[in-house]
């Protein structure tokens, strides 16, 4: 009775441990709770009549309620390669983010057309910010194509300067052809260096200021750069930045240069601030880039005088002789815009717009009206309000450095406030500072670039935005206010600041198998809240860094996303090719010890039939069929494998390493031994010497279905505990089931897969005409099955389970044929 009173009580206590384990893990990823890692305040939720900084999630209440009309749109735009993303880009949207957690925010990137679909180009991939929008927040990419740019739906056909880009676009001078260390878009595809990346520095500041005044046109809103944190909310409408100047403690010129002019731009206006100063541009210390910020309404004629003016014979020269990216002239063209704030000369400008345009160009929208010449809305926005706050940019925020104001204006609230940091030049490649005592935030500045441990120096050393690269979940937590605030406020020291710039390293791996429904996998992963794709290769999934992209490996931290220590984010890497690679493992789990890995199997003779149908391009060019592609491929492989003995390791240390091996192998092993007798040659193969005889294709049809030599290779690096099989037969039958399994593996809190379209994700996408579409040729699947049993047995072994392969060979096969036939009728 009391045993069985004991028994209960464990029961009940066990199961009420699991159920608080489950209920830690969903309210701590639901957000319905506290939430330990992540310091980014949710996005206000419209549902609810509580404002943005209600204490919503755990969220601290802010100060100020976000109201509705604080739902800004913000342009960003990222016109480098990726290579020079770095962890201070983030650190610069969070900081609007936490300002305005609804904002919508649209980062352009200039990239060639592929760029969308492959996501091979060196510009932000479109997952790049998923860890943002898996958050709820409003993060996009869009994707500038020189020309669709122009030409896509939504294009107001009264775009001014619209002519003056299209053509610019072809020009040498500013399509980067003849402009050295300017980015050209049309080349970004074929660059694979990271050399050129670096160098590769921006894209040509007269396109690129056209494409962020265009869209300010057409949409209205705020248009900030990533170099720069904003520690308080935008400053109120229609004011812009005065100067970065001020930011550099070297350069004392520039300092006095922009006192001057904020002096002659107040005495202009007597003893009251300027009317309004809607944005002024100088050059920040050399090598730099102008960081701006700007607001304004849609159509403002501002923007059209700018864009109107960039395009002008005498500045075209300009950019020709400019060996600044075209910087100075643009500053120019907006300042004539901009500080001649006069509203007639606006209004002209408006006009001159509408003369200018001409017609026939671009096809006139059909849906838009057309427009009055000089409709008198477009002038309400030019309005001048007296008696506004200046606010400006300052680099550093403690005192004595930071306002290089006459003290009467210093003392003015209404004049000094200042919003942002700008982060300094550097920032804009992604680099940061390196590892000297003397370190914060607010000196980079200080270091002479011929100092080795200069930012500049460090970039052109290759180690470019390769910042401090951690295992998964190990690095303790850091968040927002350590890399903002404390930085906005001075306070960042240099260790937290090393700190805060830690990336994860992916976590997890689908390393194949090839046609084992990996897409769909990954996929269906990713759709989790917790998981992370990659941010490059081939549908996000492929980014090959550990093994066929090796010169992407020593800068791999750039192809995932980045991920703060402790976050509950999962990162994923699914490039087939892993499973086959001798380096892969031990790669990866030099990276991070704890890197799980997914494997995703399927019947091989079914896996071959559809590589070669995948490859039906490859074989058909040489007249071969299924038939005659296997039959190669089994030849090739024998006669590799019956050299063997030769290919052994013959040396004291690499029989002493295979030793090794073999015990480590013995110790990760899934199940009981495997039989020590060998079959024949083939069956004896191991990674080392699959590598010998792994030749390029045909060879590897059907070489790529001996798992239990890759997953044999995995063991000898991999805990048994940190690998995990499912396959395809398994996904097809029951998909939750399969899903769930995996998440579970991966540690990822319950997700009801079931919500998830589940249908299979058809990547094989034949459509050729081929006799064989009939299906799998019996005589030569007999031969295949055959070839595979012992292989598939030794499987089974290893894995201590029994995958069925072989229980309805013909079956499977016929069903699978069967359902290929289906789906082609259904596509014809
Ligand atoms: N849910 C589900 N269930 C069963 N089968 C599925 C599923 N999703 C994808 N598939 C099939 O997987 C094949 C593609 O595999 P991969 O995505 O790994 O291909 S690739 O290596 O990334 O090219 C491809 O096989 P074939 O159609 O036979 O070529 C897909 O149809």
């Amino acid at each position: 009775m009391r045993r069985s009173y004991l028994t209960s009580f464990l029961l009940l206590l066990g199961v009420t441990f699991i159920n608080l384990l489950v209920l830690i893990c969903w309210t701590h990823f639901s957000g319905s709770t506290h939430e330990p890692y992540f310091h980014l305040p949710r996005p206000w939720n419209p549902a609810s009549k509580t404002a943005g900084g209600a204490q919503e999630g755990g969220v601290p209440r802010r100060t100020a309620a976000v109201s509705k009309k604080e739902v800004v749109r913000v342009f960003m735009d990222f016109p480098q390669s990726r290579a020079s993303w770095g962890i201070a880009h983030n650190r610069a949207l969070e900081s609007i983010l936490s300002h305005y957690p609804r904002a919508e925010v649209v980062v352009l990137v200039t990239a060639p057309r592929d760029h969308a679909k492959l996501a091979f180009a060196d510009a932000l991939g479109a997952t790049h910010f998923q860890r943002y929008q898996k958050r709820g927040y409003n993060v996009s990419v869009q994707v500038i194509n020189g020309a669709s740019f122009l030409n896509n739906a939504g294009v107001d056909p009264d775009l001014p300067g619209q002519d003056w880009y299209r053509h610019a676009l072809r020009k040498p001078a500013l399509s980067g052809a003849s402009c050295v260390g300017c980015y050209n878009p049309a080349n970004a595809y074929a660059s694979k260096t990271l050399e050129y990346q670096i160098s590769s520095a921006t894209f040509p500041l007269p396109l690129l200021m056209y494409i962020r005044l265009a869209h300010l046109w057409r949409e209205g809103g705020y248009y900030t750069d990533f170099n720069v944190l904003w520690h308080r909310p935008f400053p109120p409408a229609r004011y812009f930045d005065v100067s970065l100047r001020a930011c550099s403690p070297v350069d004392k010129e520039g300092l006095q240069a922009h006192v001057n002019t904020l002096q002659e731009s107040f005495n202009r206006t007597g003893k009251e601030p300027p009317q309004e100063m809607r944005m002024s541009f100088s050059t920040p210390p050399s090598g730099a880039f102008p960081s701006m910020h700007m607001h304004f309404l849609k159509h403002d004629p501002v923007l059209a005088c700018a864009m109107l003016r960039l395009g002008d014979p005498e500045n075209e020269k300009c950019y020709a002789e400019s060996d600044d990216y075209g910087r100075e002239c643009v500053i120019a063209i907006m300042n004539r815009c901009i500080v001649q704030e006069n509203t007639t000369l606006a209004e002209k400008e408006l006009c001159v717009i509408q003369e200018r345009k001409s017609p026939g160009q671009l096809p006139a929208s059909s849906s838009s009206p057309p427009r009055a010449p000089c409709p008198p809305s477009h002038y309400s926005t030019m309005r001048v309000r007296q008696g506004h706050v200046v606010e400006w940019f300052n680099c550093d925020l403690r005192a004595g450095m930071s306002l290089p104001l006459a003290d009467d204006w210093r003392q003015d609230p209404r004049v000094i406030r200042s919003h942002a940091l700008w982060m300094g030049p550097y920032v804009s490649m992604g680099v940061i500072p390196t590892p000297t005592s003397m370190f914060r935030w607010d000196n980079p500045f200080s270091i002479p670039s011929t100092h080795p441990d200069s930012l500049y120096a460090r970039a052109t050393a290759d180690v470019i935005a390769l910042h401090s690269w951690a295992p998964a979940q190990s690095c303790p937590k850091l968040g927002l206010e350590a890399g903002v605030q404390k930085a906005a406020e001075g306070r960042c020291t240099y260790s937290e600041y090393i700190e805060g710039t830690r990336i994860c390293a992916p976590s997890f791996f689908i390393p194949g198998v090839q046609k084992g429904a990996s897409t769909f996998l990954f996929a269906k992963l990713s759709r989790h809240p917790q998981v992370l794709q990659s941010i490059a290769g081939s549908q996000y999934k492929e980014v090959g860094t550990y093994t066929t992209r090796r010169d992407r490996y020593p800068y791999r931290s750039e192809f995932y996303p980045y991920t703060a220590p402790g976050e509950p984010f999962h990162v994923g890497d699914a490039s087939v090719p892993y499973i086959s690679s001798l380096q892969a493992p031990e790669l990866i789990l030099k990276d991070n010890p704890r890197a799980k890995f997914l494997f995703s199997l399927r019947d091989p003779v079914l896996r071959a039939w559809s590589d070669y149908r995948y490859q039906k391009s490859l074989y058909s060019t040489k007249g071969w069929t299924f038939k005659e592609v296997v039959r190669k491929s089994i030849q090739e492989l024998q006669d590799c494998c019956a050299q063997i003995p030769e290919i052994e390791p013959q040396g004291e240390k690499e029989k002493e390493k295979e030793s090794a091996k073999k015990a480590q192998q013995q110790k990760n092993r899934m199940s009981r031994d495997l039989r020590e007798e060998d079959q024949d040659h083939c069956e004896r193969l191991d990674a080392y010497a699959f590598s010998r005889c792994n030749q390029s294709d045909p060879g590897r049809i059907v070489s790529r279905g001996l798992y239990v030599i890759f997953i044999n290779h995995y063991l000898e690096h991999v805990a048994a505990d940190n690998l995990h099989v499912v396959t395809v037969e398994e996904m097809k039958e029951n998909p939750v089931l399969t899903l769930g399994r995996a998440a579970s593996f991966l540690g990822l809190c319950p997700y009801d897969w079931s919500r998830e379209d589940l249908d299979p994700v058809l990547v094989t996408g034949y459509k050729g005409p081929a006799k064989e579409d009939g299906g799998l040729d019996e005589e030569i699947e007999r031969e295949l099955r055959a070839f595979y049993r012992p292989f598939n047995a030794r499987l089974y072994e290893v894995l201590g389970r029994n995958l069925g392969w072989e229980k309805e060979d013909r079956n499977a096969s016929m069903e699978e044929t069967g359902r290929r036939k289906d789906v082609r009728l259904a596509n014809t």
